[in-house]
């Protein structure tokens, strides 16, 4: 198993498809990358992610940008499946009704779908796109097909503050899971007009959580915490996505990242904290050099708060 300087177990591949999104969220992070124009072919994807299970990877969440909006994206989640005990994608719903079943005979165990809001006229002002009732169709697909679906909903001050107990009711009553999110923004954004403005801390709510659930758990990844809620005779789970300035979190992170052009990144929020895999591979590297650049991805590796 490769673990980093810090004595953090590197279990899980984060892998970007695509810089490419078919909506426009104006709080996109774009998962902290700034991708340049190539792309990994699914046998590319495939060969890395053979590679990474070797050194004991043993779960891969697929995101993007949007990664469905890769017409191979179905060829991709077969190539990775045998490799891993967990395969998983982020996913903002717009194409699951015509994906999900075909995702799922792939191979694909689960999905998180961005769902911010349930009021038609915030989620165009979020998204850029009227499309909540096609997204709120394809939810409900999915949560036939897979187990767990989780609903995120990064909370903005002044935006969808307001709904958080409606998000964990319909949640509950749809059986998904609620992940509620933290904005989150490198340190240099701080200071932002957008962070200012928008940045709802969720330190005060989990701590109502704590009072009012029935059950908590903790995960192993970020050491994030679950909270088994009681609402409308029903029991809703909630975890909680709190990451700024969130020592714990950064300690307990189990990720490596891939970008969509094919480099090794060790933390969302450090852009330039990269490596270069698909350049070697193109150049006919063997398996062993990119298991070097793999271990020395690994050495790079810090906590982002500390
Ligand atoms: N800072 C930071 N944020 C992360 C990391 N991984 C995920 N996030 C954030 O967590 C939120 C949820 O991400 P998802 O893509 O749904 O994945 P996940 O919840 O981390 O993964 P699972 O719970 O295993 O499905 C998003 O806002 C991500 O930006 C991480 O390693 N560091
Ligand atoms: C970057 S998106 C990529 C996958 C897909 N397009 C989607 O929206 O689900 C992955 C997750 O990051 C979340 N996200 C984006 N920007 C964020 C930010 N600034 N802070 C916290 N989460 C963010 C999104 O809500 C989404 O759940
Ligand atoms: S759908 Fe996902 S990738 Fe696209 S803009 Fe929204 S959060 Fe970003
Ligand atoms: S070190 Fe912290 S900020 Fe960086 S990826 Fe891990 S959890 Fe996220």
């Amino acid at each position: 198993m490769l673990i980093d300087r810090f004595g953090r177990p590197v279990t899980n591949l984060r892998i970007s498809l695509t810089k490419e999104c078919n909506l426009a969220c104006f709080y996109c992070h774009r998962e902290g990358q700034d991708d340049g124009e190539r792309v990994m072919t699914p046998e590319e994807i495939e060969r890395v992610v053979r590679i990474a299970s070797r050194l004991g990877i043993r779960k891969v969440k697929l995101t993007g940008g949007e990664p469905t909006v890769r017409e191979d994206i179905v060829e991709i989640v077969r190539r990775i499946r045998p490799y891993v005990v967990d395969l998983s994608m982020t996913t903002n719903g717009t194409t699951l009704y015509r994906l999900a079943e075909e995702l799922r005979e792939a191979g694909l165990d689960r999905v998180n779908v961005s769902l911010d809001t349930l009021d038609r006229k915030k989620y165009k002002k979020i998204t850029g796109f009227d499309v909540l009732p096609w997204i709120l169709r394809g939810i409900e697909k999915a949560v036939k097909l897979f187990h767990p679906v989780k609903l995120n909903m990064v909370v903005m001050r002044g935006i969808n503050d307001d709904e958080i107990w409606d998000m964990i009711r319909f949640a509950a009553e749809i059986g998904a899971v609620l992940q509620l999110i933290e904005i989150e923004v490198p340190r240099e954004m701080e200071d932002s007009p957008f962070f200012r403005e928008f940045f709802y801390p969720l330190k005060p709510l989990e701590e109502e959580f704590e009072r009012l659930a029935l059950e908590v758990r903790e995960r192993r990844m970020h050491r994030r915490r679950k909270y088994f809620i009681p609402i409308d005779g029903k029991v809703a789970e909630v975890e909680v996505v709190r990451s700024m300035h969130n020592t714990v979190f950064c300690m307990n992170c189990t990720r490596l990242r891939l970008t969509a052009d094919g480099y090794l990144k060790t933390c969302l929020l450090r852009k330039n904290d990269l490596i270069d895999i698909l350049g070697p591979m193109r150049e006919g590297a063997s398996d062993a050099k990119l298991v070097e650049i793999f271990k020395e991805a690994i050495l790079m590796r810090r906590p982002y708060w500390k």
